[in-house]
C-alpha cells in the first residue's frame, strides 16, 4: 500500500544556504471576518416574542442528548451584549462579520404571516453597529434553528418548507438589504439533512434513514434557488449585494493510486458536498451521477419501485441550476478515502446509505478537542482545488475555519493551526484560485452543538459561569490581528502583552 504524499507548498526557499522566509501577502480586498450563528451565541430564547426553534425543543425535552445537558437559553447572551461584540471585531480589526438571523424571532410560527417586529429590531441594531464602523456584513439565514411549528408540519421533508423558505428570505431581503450585501442561503446541506434526519446527530434528530436526507436534499435546493430568484430578480437591482451557499468541505485524498480509491475518494465528496452543491454549482445541474446511479442501484436490490434519491424534474434543474453567486466553503479537516481498507476510528464521517468508505487519519495529526478534528496538512490548498476541478472559477469564502480546544488563553494549537490554514490558502491563491476571504470559526466561544460548552472554538474565551459572560482575547485573537493588520503571516510575532486596544481607524 502505497499513501500517498501530500504537496506541501513551503514558504520556506534557501538563499546563500541560509533557510529565509518569504513573506507573501494576502491580496488587495481579501477579506478577513469571524462567524458566528445564532443560535449557538444569542440566547434570550423567548425574549420580545421569539418563537421555540428545533434546538430550543431539543434541549429542552432532552437534556440529556447534550454532552453538558446544556442549552443555548442564554449562551453568549448577545441578544444583550452585541455592542460588546462589535467592539471585540473593531479591537481585532476584522473587514467582515458573518452571523445567522433566526427565522423564529422574526417570524415566530415560522410562517410570514406575523412579524416580529421586536426581533427585526434587534437585527437592525446589530448590523447598524456592524455598518457603522465599516464591518461588512454577510449574514446566514439559515444556521440549522429551524421554527419548532414548521417541524411540527415535516419540516425539511414537506416540499411546502421551499416557499416557507422563501417567504422568511423575503422578508430578510425586504428588512435588512439595504445594509447587508452577502447574504447565505444555508449553512451545510449534509449536516441539516444528514445529521438532523438521518444520523440523529443534529436537531430534529429524526431517524428517516436512507430516506430523510435525500427528500431534505431536494427540498433544500429547491428552497435556496427560490431564495435565490427573489433576490436577483426583486432585491439585487436595487440593493446590488449576492447570495450564496455555505457547506462543509474536508480534503478527501485517495490512501493509493488505485482506481478504487480514486472512486472511494469521489463517492465521499459526492456525499459531504456534492449532493446539495451539484444541483446548484455544475455545469448540468442535478444530483451528483455516481451517487444517483449508487442509491438507483441499492434501491432496486432493496425491493423500492423506485429510487430513495427522487430525481429533480430538467425545469427543476434548470430553476436550480447558476443559482449561487458565491461558494461558501467551511472547512475544518480532512483524511485520506479508501474503498478497501475500513477505519472505524475517529474522525468517520457515517458510512452513508451503508456506503463503506475507509477514512484514514493519521495518528500524529495533532488532535483537537472535538473528536472530529484533526489537522490535515494543507487541507485548505486540497479542498480548494478539489472544488475549482468541480465548478471552475466560482468565487469562493472561505465562511468557516478553526480548532477546538478544552479552554485556555494561551491557546497554541489553535495558533499553529491558524497560521498553517491561512499559509494553505495562501499556496491557493499563489496558484490563481479566486478566494475572496476568510472567516475564524469562531469570534468568541458558543454553545457547539452536541457537545455544549465542553468544546470551545472561540479567539475569545467566554466565561460562561458568569452572568455577564465576560469575554477575554485568546493569544490567537492577538496572532490573527497580527495576520489581518500586516495581511502576512509572521511565525515568530509573538504579542507583547495580551491587553487589546482598538487601533486607529476601526
Ligand atoms: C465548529 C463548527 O462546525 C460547523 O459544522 C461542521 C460541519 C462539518 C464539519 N466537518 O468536518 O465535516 C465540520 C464542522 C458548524 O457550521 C458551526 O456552527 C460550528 O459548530
Amino acid at each position: 500500500m502505497k499513501i500517498p504524499v501530500l504537496l506541501l507548498c513551503s514558504a520556506v526557499t534557501l538563499t546563500w544556504g541560509v533557510a529565509v522566509k518569504q513573506s507573501r501577502k494576502f491580496p488587495d480586498g481579501f477579506i478577513f471576518g469571524t462567524s458566528t450563528a445564532s443560535y449557538q451565541i444569542e440566547g434570550a430564547w423567548n425574549e420580545d416574542g421569539k418563537g421555540e426553534n428545533i434546538w430550543d425543543y431539543l434541549t429542552h425535552t432532552n437534556p440529556a442528548a447534550i454532552e453538558d445537558q446544556s442549552s443555548g437559553d442564554v449562551a453568549c447572551d448577545s441578544y444583550h451584549k452585541y455592542e460588546r461584540d462589535v467592539e471585540m471585531m473593531r479591537e481585532l480589526g476584522i473587514d467582515s462579520y458573518r452571523f445567522s438571523i433566526a427565522w423564529s424571532r422574526i417570524l415566530p410560527n415560522g410562517l410570514a404571516n406575523n412579524v416580529n417586529e421586536a426581533g427585526v429590531a434587534y437585527y437592525n441594531k446589530l448590523i447598524d453597529e456592524i455598518v457603522k464602523y465599516n464591518i461588512e456584513p454577510m449574514v446566514t439565514l439559515y444556521h440549522w434553528d429551524l421554527p419548532q411549528r414548521l417541524q411540527d408540519m415535516g419540516g425539511w421533508l414537506n416540499p411546502l418548507i421551499a416557499d416557507w423558505f422563501a417567504d422568511y428570505a423575503r422578508v430578510v431581503f425586504d428588512r435588512f438589504g439595504d445594509r447587508v450585501k452577502y447574504f447565505i442561503t444555508f449553512n451545510e446541506g449534509a449536516q441539516i439533512c444528514y445529521e438532523g434526519y438521518d444520523w440523529v446527530t443534529k436537531a430534529p434528530r429524526l431517524n428517516m434513514s436512507g430516506i430523510g436526507e435525500y427528500i431534505c436534499a431536494k427540498n433544500l435546493a429547491l428552497a435556496h434557488a427560490k431564495a435565490y430568484h427573489i433576490y436577483n430578480d426583486d432585491y439585487k437591482p436595487t440593493q446590488g449585494g449576492v447570495c450564496g451557499y455555505t457547506i462543509a468541505v474536508s480534503s478527501f485524498v485517495p490512501l493509493t493510486d488505485s482506481d478504487e480509491d480514486a472512486y472511494a475518494a469521489e463517492l465521499v465528496n459526492q456525499l459531504q458536498w456534492g449532493l446539495y452543491t451539484d444541483p446548484i454549482f455544475s455545469k448540468d445541474g442535478g444530483f451528483p451521477k455516481e451517487l444517483f446511479d449508487l442509491v438507483a442501484k441499492k434501491s432496486a436490490a432493496q425491493g423500492f419501485p423506485r429510487s430513495r434519491l427522487t430525481d429533480f424534474t430538467e425545469e427543476e434543474k434548470a430553476y436550480i441550476r447558476g443559482t449561487g453567486d458565491f461558494f461558501g466553503v467551511n472547512h475544518y479537516s480532512g483524511s485520506f478515502a479508501s474503498a478497501s481498507l475500513y477505519t472505524p476510528q475517529p474522525p468517520v464521517p457515517s458510512p452513508k446509505d451503508d456506503i463503506e468508505i475507509g477514512q484514514f487519519a493519521p495518528d500524529d495529526w495533532p488532535q483537537a478537542a472535538s473528536f472530529w478534528l484533526k489537522q490535515m496538512p494543507d487541507s485548505i490548498y486540497i479542498v480548494l482545488k478539489n472544488i475549482q476541478k468541480r465548478y471552475g472559477d466560482v468565487p469562493i469564502y472561505i465562511t468557516e475555519n478553526g480548532w477546538s480546544t478544552h479552554e485556555g488563553i494561551e491557546d497554541e494549537g489553535r495558533v499553529a493551526y491558524y497560521r498553517a490554514a491561512l499559509e494553505s490558502a495562501l499556496d491557493a491563491l499563489d496558484e490563481g484560485i479566486n478566494l475572496k476571504g476568510y472567516y475564524a470559526w469562531s469570534l468568541m466561544d458558543n454553545f457547539e452543538w452536541m457537545a455544549g460548552y465542553t468544546e470551545r472554538f472561540g479567539l475569545y474565551e467566554v466565561d460562561f459561569e458568569d452572568p455577564e459572560r465576560t469575554r477575554t482575547p485568546r493569544k490567537s485573537a492577538f496572532i490573527y490581528k497580527q495576520i489581518m493588520k500586516t495581511r502576512t503571516i509572521d511565525h515568530d510575532y509573538e504579542p507583547e502583552s495580551y491587553v487589546m486596544t482598538i487601533d486607529e481607524g476601526h
